[in-house]
């Protein structure tokens, strides 16, 4: 008998080579040992309200009224909610063609995209057209839907930095192109150099790989890095030189702990440097809810910015878009409201600043604490987290604790984390899952932790970590 259409064995070649780590073997473990009774901490998964982050109070009654608006016919909506609220929920509603429940057009709501182009324009200073803006199921759907776009075919190469959020990999691997890895430098404090994105372009083109664009993810995950000016007119000459797209994913623009390197787009550096790189040189941006300081990561709105895409590109793009009808509409409301915050003078906004800043403030001292935490254990060293919501830190594993990993069958990383969470119920993510450059090993985790409970969870990480190594060590 022929094996049937969804036997393993007759399955797409490309579904099957796919990873996924941030839901990989640790995240499986953790979810058997939670049912075993064993508290797990998930820090694998940058899910802020998993881990106890309060939703902001004003997008939620906005979109509750959104989805219920027969409160808004109440006499007695007033009384629970704020008149901005009440305000913003009609003209939502007065956006769709028939309120939550409906489809809308798939690329988004007009006046969602129009909110959306207004918040570009306020942050960089440059016109942005809503007609090169699509909204999507969280940025993950654009990241893929361009990807989509761009690979033809095996020999179709893109630049992914290394340390990657494997998104990347992943989506490569499903659409059968080839991922061509530039190595972040860790020394560097994961800085991007040039020189080795030359290297990888060339190395890729000995093997007949067509190289067509270049991942750049800033703040960066899971290394936490913020390009600076210099750097990013750097990759976008380097692109503009090499003919690729620039793909940029801002989804943790909103998480800068540091004043150094604040968040500057991709876009308004490209459109700084002026003619001619700035009328031809291709990019598209990401952004999401999922990340800053609202972590609304189960609302799934995104956008992608199309920047320099002829418009036939931009026709066919919307023409695969049509095949899922419409992103779904409350991502797009909560996409609509992050884009377009309460204003000073507004009555939610005193609430909302107060909400949001102390939000970023405590993130702000959690990347620190969990620095210094890593810094402070045997054999770990840790960059610091300069934005974005993960910590990074590189584990020095003595050669014992290799060999044990081996006669395991673990890579030594995921050997190291398993025995992590079988400790003390943290639950990370192993470097292995990111890349890595051969022989140096990390882990992942977030800083999503809560404050109270960041001191804890790092005594309890040194714990094991010094007599992991105290058993390991010669
Ligand atoms: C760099 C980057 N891009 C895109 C996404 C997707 O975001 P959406 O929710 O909008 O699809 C994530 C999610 N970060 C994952 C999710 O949690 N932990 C991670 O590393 C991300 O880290």
């Amino acid at each position: 008998m022929s094996p049937k259409a969804l036997d393993y064995d007759s399955l797409n070649e490309n579904v099957k080579k796919v990873q996924y780590a941030v839901r990989g073997e640790l995240y499986l473990r953790a979810s058997e040992l939670q049912k075993e009774g064993k508290k797990i901490i998930f820090t694998n998964v940058g899910n802020p309200h998993a881990l106890g982050q309060r939703p902001l109070t004003f997008p939620r009654q906005v979109v509750a009224l959104c989805q219920a608006p027969f409160f808004l016919d109440d006499p007695n909506v007033g009384l629970i909610f704020p008149a901005d609220a009440i305000a913003r929920a009609k003209h939502y509603l007065s956006l769709t063609s028939g309120g939550l429940g409906a489809y809308s057009d798939s690329r988004g709501l007009p006046g969602i995209r129009k909110e959306v182009a207004e918040f570009i324009e306020r942050r960089d200073g440059y016109p942005s057209d809503p007609e090169l803006i699509f909204l999507t199921d969280g940025a993950s759907k654009g990241v893929m839907q361009i990807l989509n776009t761009v690979i033809r075919g095996q020999q179709d190469g893109i630049l992914v930095p290394v340390p990657q959020y494997p998104l990347y990999s992943a989506a490569i691997s499903l659409f059968g192109g080839s991922l061509v890895p530039y190595y972040l430098e860790e020394t560097a404090n994961w800085g991007l150099d040039v020189h080795n994105l030359r290297e990888s372009v060339a190395q890729a083109r000995s093997k007949g790989i067509t190289v067509r664009a270049m991942v750049i993810i800033n703040p960066g995950n899971p290394t936490g890095q913020c390009l600076s000016v210099a750097n990013l007119k750097e990759i976008l000459r380097f692109c503009y030189q090499e003919n690729l797209v620039l793909l940029g994913d801002e989804v943790y623009q909103q998480n800068i702990y540091q004043d150094e390197r604040p968040f500057i787009s991709a876009r308004k550096v490209l459109l700084d440097m002026g003619p001619p790189i700035s009328k031809e040189l291709q990019l598209v941006s990401f952004h999401t809810v999922s990340k800053g300081y609202w972590g609304e990561c189960g609302q799934r709105g995104g956008y992608f910015e199309m920047t320099n895409i002829p418009p036939q590109t931009v026709d066919e793009i919307y023409k695969v878009a049509s095949i899922s009808l419409s992103p779904n509409v409350p991502g797009q409301i909560f996409l609509g409201l992050m884009v377009n915050p309460p204003k000073p003078g507004d009555i939610s906004y005193e609430q909302f600043v107060r909400e949001s800043k102390g939000i970023l403030e405590s993130l702000r001292k959690r990347a620190r604490i969990m620095t210094d935490g890593f810094n402070s254990c045997r054999n770990v060293v840790c960059n610091f987290t300069e934005g974005a919501m993960y910590s990074f830190p590189q584990i020095r594993l003595p050669p014992k604790a290799i060999e044990a990993a081996k006669r395991a069958g673990k890579v030594p990383d995921v050997f190291y984390c398993l025995k992590l969470l079988e400790a003390t119920g943290i639950s990370t993510v192993p470097g292995s899952g990111f890349g890595q450059k051969d022989g140096v090993f990390h882990l992942r985790t977030t800083i999503l932790p809560a404050e109270e409970d960041m001191p804890a969870i790092m005594a309890s990480f040194k714990k094991f970590n010094d007599e992991f190594m105290e058993q390991y060590e010669d």
